[in-house]
C-alpha cells in the first residue's frame, strides 16, 4: 500500500491553505501549508479551550479597559501568531460580520487588526483580512489595498461579487463552494462521488476562474488568488485542484480525514502552475460547465459582460442590487453572518465576564 496519503497528493496538485489555528493539528502535517484563514467561529472556540483559559484572562487583563473587542482582536491575532512559523504564506482574520453594510466601519477595524499585527510584529505581508463581500466591503477593499493592507473578499457565492474583488484589488477571494445552511440541512447540499462535474457551485467557480484568467492576459493585472473555502466533505476538497483553484482552505476535520487516507493513485507527474491565472485551462471534461448555472433562476448569464459595471460606484450600490437579486447570494451571505455573529456574541459574554473577574479582584466597580 501507499505511504503516501490524499493531503500530500493534493498539495502536488494545488496549495493547501488550514481553515483553523489548531497549533498540533497544524504542526502533524507533512509539509508547511500555504496560508491559515481563520473565522468568527473558528477564533470563538479556541479561545474558549481549556488550554487557553490563561492567555484569555491575560488579554483581558491587559486591554479590558479598552473594551471586549479590543480583547478579541488581540486574542485572534494571538491565536494565528502562534502558528505563523508553521506556515509559509499569510494569516487571515475576518472583519467583524456586525460591520459588512457599514465602509467605515469596515475600514476603521481593518486598521484596528493591522495595529495588532504590527503590535505582534506581523508585517504587511505575512496577514490579510478577509471581508464579507457587499458594496460597502468592495469600496473599503479599494482602500485598503491601495494602502497596503491586503484584503481576500469571502463569502462569496456570485458573479458579481468575483467581479468587484477584482476591481477592488482584493489578493485573495474565498467562493463558500457550499452555503453555510448546508451543513445542518442536508438536504440543501449535493452529495455526489463526482463533484467537480455535478456539485452546482462548480459552475461558477470555472465562470470566476476563467474570467480572472480573461481580464489578466487583457490587461496585466493581477487577478485575486482563489482560496475556495466550505466543502462538506474530502471529496470536495480533492475536486477542488480539478476545478482549476489555486489554493483550497481545509478544515481541521477534513484535513485530518485526508491525512489518514492513502493514496492509491498513480504519483501526479505534473508540476503546479507558477502564476495563478497566466497559464489557466479548463478541465476538457469541465469545459461544459462554463456556460451553465442552476444556481439562478435567470440562467446562464456572460460574467465577461458583468465587468462593464462599475461595482464601487455609489458605494457599491450596484453590488448591493445584484446580491438582492440573486436569492441564493443574499440567503448564502445573511446565513454566514448569522453564524458569525452567534459566535462573535458568545465571544463577547465570555470576554466581559472575565473583565468582571479581572475588575472584581482588584475591587474596581
Ligand atoms: O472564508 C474562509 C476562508 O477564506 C473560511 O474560513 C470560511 O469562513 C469557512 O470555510 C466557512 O465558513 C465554512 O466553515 P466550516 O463550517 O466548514 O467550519
Amino acid at each position: 500500500m501507499s505511504d503516501r496519503t490524499l493531503l500530500e497528493r493534493l498539495e502536488k496538485l494545488c496549495n493547501v491553505d488550514v481553515d483553523d489555528v489548531d497549533t498540533a493539528l497544524i504542526t502533524s502535517l507533512p509539509f508547511k501549508p500555504h496560508n491559515l484563514t481563520s473565522n468568527q467561529q473558528v477564533i470563538c472556540n479556541t479561545m474558549l479551550a481549556d488550554s487557553n483559559r490563561e492567555l484569555l484572562a491575560r488579554m483581558a487583563e491587559m486591554y479590558g479597559n479598552e473594551g471586549w473587542e479590543a480583547v478579541f482582536d488581540r486574542m485572534a491575532v494571538q491565536l494565528v501568531n502562534n502558528n505563523l512559523e508553521h506556515i509559509k504564506g499569510r494569516v487571515l482574520l475576518q472583519i467583524s460580520p456586525r460591520h459588512i453594510n457599514n465602509k467605515d466601519a469596515i475600514i476603521q477595524h481593518c486598521h484596528r487588526l493591522a495595529k495588532c499585527f504590527q503590535e505582534a510584529s506581523i508585517p504587511n505581508d505575512r496577514f490579510a483580512i478577509k471581508l464579507p463581500f457587499t458594496g460597502a466591503a468592495a469600496c473599503a477593499a479599494a482602500e485598503l489595498n491601495r494602502d497596503g493592507i491586503r484584503t481576500l473578499a469571502t463569502s462569496v457565492f456570485g458573479l458579481e461579487q468575483a467581479i468587484a474583488a477584482s476591481q477592488s484589488g482584493c489578493l485573495f477571494i474565498s467562493p463558500y463552494y457550499n452555503e453555510i445552511a448546508a451543513y445542518s440541512d442536508l438536504s440543501l447540499w449535493t452529495d455526489t462521488p463526482d463533484p467537480a462535474l455535478e456539485h452546482p457551485m462548480s459552475a461558477r467557480v470555472i465562470q470566476i476562474l476563467e474570467a480572472y484568467a480573461k481580464f489578466y492576459s487583457k490587461t496585466g493585472k493581477e487577478q485575486p488568488i482563489m482560496v475556495i473555502a466550505s466543502n462538506l466533505n474530502p471529496i470536495e476538497v480533492m475536486a477542488m485542484a480539478e476545478l482549476g483553484c489555486q489554493h483550497v482552505t481545509i478544515t481541521g476535520g477534513n484535513m485530518k480525514a485526508l491525512l489518514e487516507t492513502p493514496d492509491s493513485l498513480p504519483p501526479v507527474t505534473t508540476s503546479k502552475p507558477t502564476h495563478p491565472y497566466a497559464g489557466l485551462t479548463t478541465a476538457e471534461r469541465l469545459k461544459c460547465l462554463s456556460r451553465v448555472d442552476s444556481l439562478s433562476p435567470a440562467g446562464w448569464r456572460d460574467i465577461l459582460a458583468l465587468g462593464a459595471t462599475d461595482y464601487l460606484a455609489n458605494n457599491g450600490s450596484a453590488l448591493d442590487q445584484a446580491i438582492k437579486a440573486d436569492g441564493f447570494v443574499a440567503k448564502g451571505i445573511q446565513d454566514a453572518m448569522d453564524w458569525f455573529i452567534e459566535a462573535e456574541e458568545i465571544a463577547k459574554e465570555a470576554i466581559e465576564r472575565e473583565i468582571l473577574l479581572k475588575k472584581e479582584s482588584v475591587g474596581v466597580h
